[in-house]
């Protein structure tokens, strides 16, 4: 941390749960020199990996769809939502982590993937940053059915899909999802999955 305009952080826990909801008072420096005390509450959550999983023989991706209670108290109607394949570090390595998540969810056992992107997801109000993978599965690596860890309540479906039906929800709205906004760009801009229909 490394800010000469930023002096005095306090930092007291609002709410230490699941996650951490943290409180830091501070002063910042202002243009004109003068200094001025602010206060903003961080929701840490962890950082995670997302990843994008292709077929480009198939053009095909693989995405999931959950019940997020967040958005379903923000207008999101049934609260569904179609997703990359995502998760909380906890203590792994991105790769690590993206790969055990792959396995978990999805059903597929991946050994490689490429990291394209680290973002901050919400850099006003939530910690979290998260690191954005691609990678290329075939049909012969599936060896379980996925769907989430058998200790959490994830209740996950996994939606095999063509790579334009996959755009052609994000245009609709179906996909609104940052992560997989991005990753779903992503391909398109880097023309990863060809048009083969
Ligand atoms: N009991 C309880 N369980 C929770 C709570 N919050 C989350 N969980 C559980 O914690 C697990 C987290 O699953 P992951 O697959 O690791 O994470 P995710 O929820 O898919 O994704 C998170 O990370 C993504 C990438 O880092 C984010 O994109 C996403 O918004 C979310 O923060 C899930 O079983 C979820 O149900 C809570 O408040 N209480
Ligand atoms: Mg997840």
């Amino acid at each position: 941390m490394e800010n000469s305009r930023i002096k005095n952080i306090k930092h007291e826990i609002l709410s230490d749960n699941w996650y951490t909801l943290n409180k830091y008072t501070f002063e910042y420096q202002k243009f004109d020199g003068s200094w001025e005390v602010q206060k903003r509450e961080s929701y840490d959550c962890g950082d995670g990996a997302a990843v994008l999983l292709y077929n480009t023989q198939k053009g095909t991706v693989v995405l999931t769809r959950q019940f997020r209670m967040p958005t379903y108290v923000n207008d999101n109607t049934d609260g569904m939502m179609v997703e990359v394949c995502a998760g909380v570090l906890d203590g792994l390595t991105p790769k690590e982590c993206i790969l055990k998540e792959i396995l978990e969810e999805t059903g597929y056992q991946l050994t490689e993937v490429e990291q394209v992107l680290v973002t901050y997801m919400c850099p006003g109000s939530v910690t979290q940053k998260l690191y954005l993978f691609i990678g290329e599965y075939q049909d012969a690596m599936k060896v379980d059915a996925g769907g989430g860890a058998d200790d959490e309540t994830e209740n996950i479906e996994v939606l095999e899909m063509r790579f334009e039906k996959a755009l052609q929800m994000m245009a609709t709205g179906e996909i609104r999802d940052a992560k997989t906004v991005m990753l779903l760009q992503y391909a398109q801009i880097n023309k990863l999955i060809g048009f083969n229909s």
